[in-house]
């Protein structure tokens, strides 16, 4: 897939975004944040549809912060067969699952309700779980690779949890393991919750399907910035499609 222009599905703007796309990226910009959240639905949705004609069960792989909710709460409408879908999450603070700043948390609320309720859901952690046990155990479910994974960017560029500048980041992008322990002390873009369990490269490289969903003025400047270079340890949202695999759907609104 490339980058392409002109009016998309439904009546939206899609964009190529002007300079700094590339091969195997793709960009649509939305007008409002009901089309993008309705728009990123029917793509999670339909990967899913197709990856479940295939297989008994598919793993769907969700971001937290701020952004994607209302894209969750869509999805969450979506007639499929939801009882054969495991929800995981791309990364985690090190919090409880109720934890009201969990990405667990926010999966729930947004997510696993309405017809989602019926997935499966593996929260990374877990009351007397230590951090070691907690990535042991994502990267036992990981050895089902996942249908598809929903990732964010940081207003620094961060993606999943690997921060710029973060200590281990090179050592976290070359991991053979899908999921690592990270300490991101020093890094603004973590807020206070520096001890994190993150998707590495490895664990994004057997995606069917990939997704980037941002909103807001400055990370649609940063994306061309970032689209310009690929360097991950100066934006590792670059990975997202500097891993080699499926192409990147980038889904943008104001
Ligand atoms: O735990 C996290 O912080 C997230 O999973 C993270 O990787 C997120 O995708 C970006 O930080 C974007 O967050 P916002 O949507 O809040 O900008």
């Amino acid at each position: 897939m490339s980058a392409h222009g002109g009016t998309g599905a439904n009546g939206t703007n899609s964009t190529n975004g002007g300079t700094g796309l590339r091969p195997g990226v793709e960009l649509q910009a939305f007008q409002d944040s009901t089309q993008w959240a309705w728009a990123a639905a029917v793509t999670v949705a339909a990967a899913l549809r197709r990856a479940l004609e295939t297989g008994p069960r598919v793993r769907l792989l969700l971001s937290g912060g701020t952004t994607p909710g209302p894209a969750y709460a869509a999805l969450a409408r979506a007639p499929l067969a939801w009882d054969r879908v495991d929800v995981a999450l791309v990364d985690e603070r090190w919090l409880l699952p109720d934890d009201p700043d969990s990405n667990a948390r926010l999966v729930r609320e947004s997510l696993l309700a309405n017809a989602a309720a019926a997935a499966r859901f593996e929260s990374i952690t877990r009351p007397g779980r230590s951090i070691d046990e907690a990535v042991t155990a994502a990267n036992m479910h990981a050895a089902h690779p996942a249908a598809v994974v929903v990732l964010g960017m940081g207003e620094d560029g961060h993606v999943a949890s690997l921060f710029p500048n973060m200590i281990g980041l090179a050592d976290a992008i070359a991991s053979p393991r899908p999921y690592v322990a990270v300490d991101a002390t020093g890094c603004p873009g973590a807020g206070p919750w520096t001890r994190r369990v993150s998707l590495t490269p490895a664990g994004l490289a057997p995606a069917q399907t990939r997704l980037l969903l941002i909103r807001g003025a400055h990370k649609r400047a940063l994306l061309d910035r970032v689209l310009a270079g690929d360097d991950p340890m100066e934006f590792p949202v670059r990975l997202a499609f500097t891993t080699p695999g499926a192409p990147l759907r980038i889904l943008w609104c104001p």
